[in-house]
């Protein structure tokens, strides 16, 4: 008998086989992660106005950040959009940002093995500087970037 394969959905299975079995991250984690996450989002005084003027159907907004977290944290490849622009109009300073890592280091704290939420966490602080560098060029009176198109 053949051994028995991990069930796993990704483009770089055995990457993702390693990263799953150093952190004991895997779909149903981050699902609990990512749920748990926007529950404090919505909730929290500063953020949850930001986001309910902007996402009226939260299913499919979900759906859309598991699939994220799983490309980013996983390596799955199961996450095709485009974050910035879904960012660079946000009326947003980097303490925003820094609130919204509080709240994810926090939940990521509760739901994730201590690797696990140092793998994601370490991903979301990188991923929350570039597009705070976003939002920060898309504003008038931004200083003109010197990368030529
Ligand atoms: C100041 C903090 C943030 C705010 C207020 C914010 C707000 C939002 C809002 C309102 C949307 C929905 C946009 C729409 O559908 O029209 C969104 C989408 C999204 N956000 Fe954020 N966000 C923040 C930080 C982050 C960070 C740090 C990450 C990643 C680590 C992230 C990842 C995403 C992704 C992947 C989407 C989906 C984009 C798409 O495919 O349409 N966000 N965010």
């Amino acid at each position: 008998m053949p051994p028995e394969e991990p069930d796993i959905l990704s483009a770089r299975p055995q990457m993702t086989a390693e990263i799953m079995s150093r952190t004991g991250l895997n779909e149903a984690v981050l699902t609990r992660l990512v749920h748990r996450f926007y529950g404090k989002v919505r909730a929290d005084k500063v953020l949850g106005p930001i986001f309910a003027a902007r996402i009226a159907d939260w299913d499919p907004h979900l759906q859309r950040m598991v699939a994220f977290w799983s490309s980013v944290a996983l390596m799955t490849g199961r996450y095709h959009g485009a974050p910035v622009p879904a960012h660079v109009a946000l009326p947003v300073t980097w303490d925003h940002f820094e609130r919204w890592l509080d709240l994810f280091r926090e939940t990521a704290a509760e739901t994730c093995s201590p690797a696990g939420a140092a793998h994601v966490v370490e991903r979301a602080e990188r991923i929350a500087r570039s597009l705070h560098m976003a939002v920060e060029d898309a504003k008038p009176g931004a200083i003109p970037s010197l990368i030529c198109g």
